[in-house]
Order: structure tokens, then C-alpha cells, then sequence
């Protein structure tokens, strides 16, 4: 069966079948059923289990992300003319959801959903994530939970757990679902997308490096193969102006030579990778003509994984070459943009002629009658 008819059938069948429907799926796929809300007990367990060291490792690391993060909260933006006032008014967005894929837990996700979900002034934050083999919510996951002030997780995974958030399924609705996930739960989002909002649908990891030749073997190979390690279908390229370095049999590794980096940037703008890497005598220089790419770590100290974990920029990046067009997540993402306008008696006669006209030229009466009845 297709997936898009897969998971339809399991969205169809709990949105018919609630919570038990649910239950049949997890214990299914996950071997366990109901109760679903992680109980206080487990956060505190979740506590003792983690070594002092971690803890302080996860809260120097939520330091740097939140550092990172704030820069990009927006206020309201306004500009007055005439005695009007016309403006964007930012809202955070009221409950989301974040899925974390429990199977290969990713609990730097959460802190990377988290923290700008915070930032932006969201009020209910929800998790949903597959129990491991014991049947509990992955510890550090919790524990940052916690830090985040997050006690509603519930132990779903899969489509189901799209499914749960979307609909209001043994919970209440969510307005937006945040969070990568296997190609099942992608699909899920993708025809849960109407019904809530969704951050994006992320593909396979992919890294490219690019290097004028002066780049160091060893980095562009750790670097390139890093991304791999995520799975089977995650893609790596090594863009270069030098000579092509050997991939040490490696062959999902695409290695492309090129005459100039003229050439090369052209190329690399046309894949619009995940991430990029430029390694260089004057990286800056070619960051400036890159203008498709997720994120794009300059020099030599900037690996990728540094990214994935504690640089403090988002993990959470467009793939596929939708880097063309979508973006990495930003504080943004958790806020609607309200566009609002106060008007004036003065500006709206000054210029009320053009809305008339318009109104006229779309053969509009009734627009065009109630712009008229100002007096
Ligand atoms: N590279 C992944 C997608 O950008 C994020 C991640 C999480 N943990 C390790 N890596």
C-alpha cells in the first residue's frame, strides 16, 4: 500500500475510534497502550537517573541556544501617518505540540523546539514521544522537559501521535505541530496540515562541504560522514576548487570537482543543501554569494555537529532543496503575524479616491458602498 494511503487509513481510524484506536496503534507499534501522560513520579525518577555532570552539560548547552534564540524575537512593528497608526502585531501562537521520535531518542530536539517555543511567549507546550523498551518516556527528554516547565508529555509515537495532537485525541487540540520524525509521521503531518499548522516536513539529513582545496582531509571526511550516521538515505557532498580527496570507499559520499568557484557556487546554490560548510581561505567571502541553504557553518571550527548539539543555532532545517524557499526554525515560527491598521478621518479621505477606483475596477459595489457611507 502507498504511504499517503497508510497513513490515512490510521488517521481515519482514530479519528473514528479515539483514544482507543490509539491504544490499539501504540501497543501495536510500540507494545504498550493506555495510560499515555507521563506521570509527575517519572519526571522526578527522570532526575535522579541523570548524572550531575549531564545536567550541568544540558543547562550550559540551553544557556547557549537560549542566547542564540532571543536575537530574534520581533516587536510589534508599527509606522504613523496622518494621524493613523499601521502596523504588524506579533502573537505567539497558544498551545503547540512537539513530536520526538522516542525510537533513536533526539533530546537535544526538544531543547532546540523548546527553547525558542518559550522565547516567543507560547503558553502550553505539549510532547509527544514513543516509550522506549521499558516503557517510559526517554529520561533526557524529560529532564529537559522540566527545565522548560513542560509536564504534559504523552508516551505516543508514530502517525497516531500526529493523529492524538491534531485532533484533539485524549488530549486537547494543538495549533501547531513542531518536530522531525520518520517518513510515516511526516505524512501524517503533511494531511494533518489544515486541521493545525505544521513546522515543515524534514527529509534525510544532508551536509555539504564546500573547500577551495585548502580544507583538511580528515575534517571534510569526520564532517561528510557525521550526517550519514543519521540513516540510509542521508545524502553528503563535498563541493571543491581542489582535488578530489578520497572518500575511503565511502561511495554515498558525492565528491564534485570544479574549475572555478564560480561554478561551484552556482552548483551548490542548485542543490540548496540542509547544511552547508564552507571551508576556505576567506569563507566570508563565499558566504556572501550563497543564497539556498538551511543553515551554513563557516570555517574550520564549525562542524556540523557542533550545530546539531551546542553551538546554539537550530537543528531544525529545511531539506530537499526546500531551502529555495522555507527556512531554519526561528522564534517566528511559534508567533502569528496580526496586520492591523487605525485610520484616521484625515487619511482615509486624503485617498479614499483609490479604493473607490479599485473597487470600480473589480466590479465591487458593495466594497466600493461602504467606503462611500463615510461621511
Ligand atoms: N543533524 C540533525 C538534523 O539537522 C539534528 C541532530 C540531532 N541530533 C543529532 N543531530
Amino acid at each position: 500500500m502507498e504511504i499517503e494511503e497508510y497513513v490515512k487509513n490510521i488517521l481515519n481510524d482514530i479519528k473514528s475510534g479515539g483514544i482507543d484506536a490509539v491504544s490499539e496503534y501504540s501497543k501495536k507499534f510500540d507494545g504498550y497502550g493506555m495510560p499515555f501522560k507521563v506521570p509527575e513520579s517519572e519526571f522526578a525518577e527522570a532526575n535522579e537517573l541523570i548524572p550531575e555532570y549531564q545536567k550541568d552539560i544540558i543547562n550550559r548547552t540551553y544557556k547557549r541556544i537560549y542566547e542564540n534564540h532571543a536575537i530574534q524575537y520581533n516587536n510589534d512593528k508599527v509606522r504613523f501617518s496622518r494621524g493613523s497608526i499601521y502596523g504588524i502585531r506579533y502573537t505567539p501562537i497558544e498551545r503547540i505540540g512537539m513530536y520526538i521520535p522516542g525510537k533513536k531518542p533526539l533530546p537535544s530536539t526538544v531543547m532546540m523546539i523548546g527553547i525558542p517555543a518559550k522565547i516567543a511567549g507560547v503558553r502550553d507546550i505539549v510532547i509527544v514521544s514513543a516509550p522506549e523498551s521499558n516503557g517510559r518516556v526517554n529520561p533526557y527528554t524529560l529532564y529537559i522537559a522540566g527545565l522548560l516547565g513542560i509536564h504534559e508529555v504523552y508516551r505516543i509515537g508514530g502517525v497516531q501521535a500526529i493523529g492524538s495532537m491534531a485532533y484533539g485525541i485524549g488530549m486537547k487540540k494543538v495549533d501547531k505541530i513542531f518536530g522531525p520524525g520518520n517518513s510515516y509521521v511526516n505524512e501524517a503531518k503533511r494531511q494533518v496540515y489544515g486541521f493545525t499548522g505544521i513546522d515543515g516536513l524534514y527529509g534525510p539529513s544532508e551536509v555539504m562541504v564546500i573547500s577551495d582545496g585548502t580544507a583538511k582531509d580528515e575534517y571534510i571526511l569526520a564532517d561528510l560522514n557525521s550526517q550519514l550516521e543519521h540513516g540510509i538515505t542521508s545524502k553528503a557532498w563535498l563541493l571543491t576548487t581542489g582535488k578530489a580527496i578520497s572518500t575511503a570507499g565511502n561511495e554515498r559520499i558525492g565528491v564534485m570537482v570544479f574549475e572555478n568557484m564560480d561554478e561551484l557556487i552556482s552548483k551548490a546554490n542548485e542543490i540548496a543543501p540542509e547544511h552547508m560548510e564552507i571551508q576556505a581561505k576567506d569563507p566570508m567571502e563565499i558566504f556572501t554569494r550563497i543564497k539556498n541553504a538551511g543553515a551554513i557553518y563557516i570555517g574550520e571550527y564549525a562542524p556540523v555537529p557542533a550545530g546539531d548539539y551546542f553551538l546554539g543555532v537550530n537543528h531544525l532545517l529545511p531539506t530537499g532543496g526546500t531551502s529555495r524557499f522555507s527556512s531554519a526554525l526561528t522564534v517566528d515560527d511559534f508567533m502569528k503575524k496580526t496586520s492591523f491598521a487605525s485610520v484616521s478621518r484625515e487619511d482615509f479621505m486624503a485617498d479614499r479616491e483609490l479604493g473607490l477606483e479599485l473597487a470600480k475596477i473589480e466590479g465591487m459595489p458593495l466594497h466600493y458602498k461602504s467606503m462611500e457611507a463615510r461621511l
